[in-house]
C-alpha cells in the first residue's frame, strides 16, 4: 500500500478534474479493508428539472473505473429525492450524510464549490467507520476539496465566472479528439454546436455609461447564458464582449432554436441605466475538423451576422450553402488567433 503523502502528492499532480477525481477514489480507497467508494455527479435534469446524480468514477474489483456516458444520458442517473440523506445534507448545506444499516455503514461528503455541490464522494464499508479512519478520510476529502477548488478558480473568468479562454483550449481540444475517436462505424452521432456570442456596440455601452456599466452588462449577459443552457452545455467567455457556447442538441434546429431563444431574451431584458442591448450569434458543427477550423466557421457566420444588421442568429453550412460566405471571406476581418 502507497503511504498516504505519496497518495495525495500524486494527486494534487493532475490538472484535470477527472484524473483528480480519480486519484482522490484510489486514495480513499486504501483508508481500509472492504471499502468502497464512488464520486457522484450532481446535476439539473434539463433546465428547471429535478435534482439529479449519477456515479462517474467508483471501485471495481480494486480499481477506479469512470462512466463513459455524458451525465444527461448515464442510465445509472437517478433523482437526489432516492437519497434522502444525501438530499437533506445538500439542501442545509451541510459538510457529510451517513446512512447506517446491518448490512452497509455510507459516508457521503459533498464538494462544493462556492455555494454550490457540484459532487459527492461516497465512502461506503459493511462496518462502522472507526473514528481514525473517518478522521483520515476527512482530511483526504478537505485536500481534495481545497485543490478542486483552486483549480476551478484558475479555470474561470474573474468579472463573470464562466469557464475562461484557456479552459476552452483545453477542453475543446481533448472533446474534439474524443469525437474523433468516436466516429468509428456505430457510433453515435456527434451532436455538439459551437456559438459564438457577441454584445452589439459594446463599445459604446462603455463610451456613455462607463466601465462599470459596461461590466454589469457582461456580469447579467453570463448569468443569462447560465440560465439559458443546461448543465451538459459549457459556457465560456472568450476576452471583451464576447462568449463561446458548447451546446449540445441532437439536431439543428434544436441549436438554433435554443440560441434564438437566448437572442431574444436579452434583446427583451431592460439592463438597468443601459436599457436593451442585442447580441449577435454565429455557430457551426463543432466536429469536422481541427477546433481552430471550427472556431473559424462560428467567427465567419457571427461576422456574416454582424454585418447584416445585428441582432440574429447565423449558421455557417447555411451562409456557405447559400454563397453568402464566399463573397465574405474575400473581404473578411476576421482574425482567428
Ligand atoms: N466594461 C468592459 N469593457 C470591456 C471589457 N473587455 C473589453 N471591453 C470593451 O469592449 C469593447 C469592444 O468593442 P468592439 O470590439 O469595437 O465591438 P463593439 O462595439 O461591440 O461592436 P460590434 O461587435 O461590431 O457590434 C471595447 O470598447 C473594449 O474596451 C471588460 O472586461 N469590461
Amino acid at each position: 500500500m502507497k503511504p498516504l503523502l505519496q497518495n495525495l502528492a500524486e494527486m494534487t499532480a493532475h490538472r484535470d478534474h477527472l484524473r483528480l477525481e480519480v486519484s482522490v477514489l484510489s486514495t480513499l480507497l486504501h483508508q481500509g479493508r472492504d471499502l468502497r467508494v464512488r464520486a457522484l455527479e450532481l446535476f439539473r435534469d434539463g433546465r428547471g428539472g429535478p435534482a439529479m446524480l449519477r456515479p462517474r468514477s467508483w471501485s471495481e474489483g480494486g480499481q477506479i473505473v469512470s462512466s463513459r456516458h455524458e451525465a444527461a444520458d448515464d442510465p445509472q442517473a437517478l433523482e437526489l429525492a432516492q437519497l434522502p440523506e444525501l438530499a437533506k445534507c445538500i439542501a442545509a448545506g451541510a459538510r457529510s450524510a451517513t446512512r447506517a444499516s446491518a448490512e452497509e455503514h455510507v459516508l457521503w461528503l459533498p464538494v462544493w464549490l462556492t455555494d454550490q455541490a457540484h459532487a459527492c464522494l461516497e465512502v461506503s464499508q459493511p462496518r462502522p467507520f472507526k473514528r481514525h479512519q473517518r478522521d483520515v478520510i476527512t482530511a483526504v476529502f478537505m485536500v481534495y476539496q481545497n485543490y478542486q477548488s483552486l483549480l476551478d478558480y484558475s479555470e474561470r473568468d474573474a468579472l463573470t465566472g464562466l469557464l475562461n479562454r484557456k479552459t476552452f483550449d483545453e477542453q475543446f481540444a481533448r472533446k474534439s479528439a474524443g469525437a474523433q475517436n468516436a466516429a468509428a462505424p456505430g457510433a453515435q452521432p456527434v451532436s455538439d454546436w459551437l456559438a459564438v456570442v457577441d454584445i452589439d456596440h459594446f463599445k459604446q455601452v462603455n463610451d456613455r455609461f462607463g466601465h462599470l456599466y459596461g461590466d454589469e452588462v457582461l456580469i447579467l449577459v453570463a448569468n443569462r447564458l447560465r440560465s439559458q443552457f443546461r448543465s451538459q452545455d459549457r459556457i465560456f467567455r472568450f476576452g471583451g464582449e464576447e462568449f463561446v457556447v458548447l451546446l449540445r442538441a441532437s439536431t439543428l434546429e434544436q441549436a438554433r432554436q435554443a440560441l434564438d431563444r437566448l437572442r431574444a431574451a436579452i434583446a427583451g431584458h431592460e439592463f438597468p441605466q443601459v436599457g436593451q442591448i442585442t447580441v449577435s450569434i454565429g455557430f457551426a458543427a463543432a466536429h469536422g475538423g481541427a477546433p481552430v477550423e471550427i472556431l473559424g466557421r462560428a467567427d465567419q457566420a457571427l461576422y456574416h451576422a454582424k454585418e447584416h444588421g445585428r441582432d440574429q442568429v447565423c449558421y455557417y453550412d447555411d451562409l456557405l450553402a447559400s454563397g453568402a460566405l464566399g463573397r465574405q471571406v474575400e473581404h473578411s476581418e476576421v482574425d482567428l488567433f
